[in-house]
């Protein structure tokens, strides 16, 4: 039957043996799994890239160990009329928009005519949605309640329940889950060679740390569902590598929050036919009706007949979109970019600075974000570039008023000279940094005839977006040091 073969080698094998590999193998397995677990757990800050390699080599043991034991992709497309029966079939009404494929950014839903802003386009009621209320429902109930980590980790109770119905030929979920994407772009995808072109941005150690996080999650609960008894969790027989990476991706480029049903909590969820929406810049439009019990989409803007629907995924920068959705947005207004800054130990006006910056309640040593628009620095920025380039003199004489009123105030200036440190000392740190994204000779010429892989053009599509809010830092900067120097001409 056309379902059966969607299921992996493994899951139907008939030999009784987990995975569907031998005796051997799954011992080899088990020990991977081990020295897997026990990389992971080992920090890794000294040598973070080195780290990588060792867990990327067992971790692509382990996926060799079960090639053609994971659950074979399917043609999404198919089940797209099944899946629109399901809905309808559920009292989900669709007359207002059709699935389609999109350019850039994949299946997504278009207007069957014309929308108005503010209309209500999408009614998701609770009972499709899989949660982690409904995740409780199923094996995994009894393990949540006795697992720490699974307490403490809703995306990874929302993905394991993702791959126990993804087991099960009769899910109520069924429909859905045969139209979601067989590969996701997010990190977890990427080559180290792509990894690699992520040089210089920030978003490359928070990459090698969700690469090792997910490798740890993986190696922790292989060994939980080996250590179940026969029967308990289909996924004692089911769990390869290659398919947690795909749950997880799922989970992270399509959940949402929704109330719990009496209000109190919210929890992790995945919408269907909601999450067909693809992102762009504006405002959160999808709230929850408690009353209805059901999840409401209404029109982020005037809309024409078959344009693409568009909905607001949040305030996030393009590192996070990478890193989270697999998707970098050029146009993102929320863009940011998070430098490094800290004020060091071996100051001697260590201890004066620190008490400054905590009276403001910022940080002395940690991430400071720039941002894409006209006005690249925030007050917390500014306030910590001041103190940071305050002599004692100017430290001991602020008071804590001023210290309030002025040092994140980018429209009053502390002292002429100050001024000049701070915006001078900016430029410096935006140059540098800039030079460190000059290794690669991408120079932002993402052209259509580029033969690079889909993945290695978004890590070079985030590095052009990155260097742009540098180099618009870096001109701010120096125009604001400039206007200190004429005026000290004057
Ligand atoms: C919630 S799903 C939306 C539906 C998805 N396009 C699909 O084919 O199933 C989110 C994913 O859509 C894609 N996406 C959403 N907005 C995008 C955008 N503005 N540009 C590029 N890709 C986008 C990314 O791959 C992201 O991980």
């Amino acid at each position: 039957m056309g379902r059966k073969s969607k299921r992996s080698k493994a899951a139907s094998n008939e030999n009784g043996d987990s995975g569907g590999l031998s005796k051997s193998q799954r011992k080899e397995l088990m020990d991977l799994t081990k020295q897997l677990l026990e990389k992971c757990v080992k920090p890794s800050e000294q040598n973070e890239w080195g780290n990588f390699l060792e867990i990327h080599d067992l971790v692509e043991r382990v996926r060799k160990l079960q090639e053609g034991h994971n659950f074979l992709p399917g043609d999404r497309e198919t089940h797209f009329p099944v899946f629109l029966t399901w809905l309808k079939d559920n009292w989900v009404d669709t007359t207002a928009v059709s699935i389609r494929k999109f350019e850039h950014t994949g299946y997504g839903l278009e207007a069957k005519k014309e929308v108005q802003e503010s209309q209500l386009l999408l009614t998701i009621p609770r009972k499709l949605m899989l949660t982690t209320e409904s995740a409780k429902l199923t094996c995994l109930g009894s393990l949540v309640d006795s697992d720490p980590l699974l307490q403490s980790m809703p995306t990874v109770v929302l993905a394991l329940h993702l791959l126990i119905e993804r087991c099960d030929v009769n899910s109520l979920w069924r429909p859905y889950i045969d139209t979601l994407p067989e590969s996701f772009s997010t990190p977890l995808y990427f080559t180290p060679d792509e990894i690699q072109l992520l040089k210089g941005s920030p978003v490359m150690s928070e990459v090698l740390k969700q690469y090792k996080h997910i490798a740890r999650q993986y190696a922790y609960l292989h060994k939980l569902f080996q250590g179940l008894p026969d029967g308990k969790c289909p996924l004692k027989h089911q769990f390869t590598y290659d398919d947690y990476r795909w749950a997880v991706s799922a989970i992270m480029t399509r959940q949402n929050q929704i109330p719990t049903p009496d209000g109190q909590q919210m929890i992790n969820a995945l919408i269907p036919f909601w999450d067909m929406c693809n992102h762009t810049n504006g405002q959160f439009t999808t709230d929850y009706n408690l009353e209805k019990d059901c999840s409401e989409c209404f029109a982020l803007r005037n809309f024409k007949e078959g344009e693409q629907i568009y909905i607001f995924y949040g305030s996030r920068s393009n590192a996070q979109l990478l890193l989270y959705s697999g998707f970098v947005f050029p146009e993102n207004q929320n863009d940011t970019l998070d430098i490094k800054l800290g004020i060091s130990k071996n100051d001697p006006l260590y201890t004066l600075k620190i008490n400054l910056l905590t009276k403001l309640g910022i940080i002395g040593s940690g991430m400071f974000s720039l941002y894409c628009g006209e006005q690249p620095v925030d007050s917390k920025l500014l306030a910590f570039l001041r103190i940071f380039n305050m002599n004692e003199e100017q430290l001991k004489q602020i008071s804590e008023e001023e210290c309030l009123e002025k040092l994140g105030d980018l429209e009053s200036d502390v002292s002429q000279e100050l001024e000049q440190k701070v915006w001078s000392f900016l430029e410096t740190r935006c140059s540098l940094l800039l030079r460190s994204y000059q290794n690669f000779e991408d120079n932002g010429k993402i052209s259509d005839g580029d033969t690079r892989s889909d993945n290695a053009r978004l890590c070079l599509q985030l590095r052009k977006c990155e260097k742009s809010i540098l180099q618009k830092t870096l001109e701010f900067a120096k125009s604001k040091k400039e206007k200190y120097n004429i005026n000290e001409l004057a």
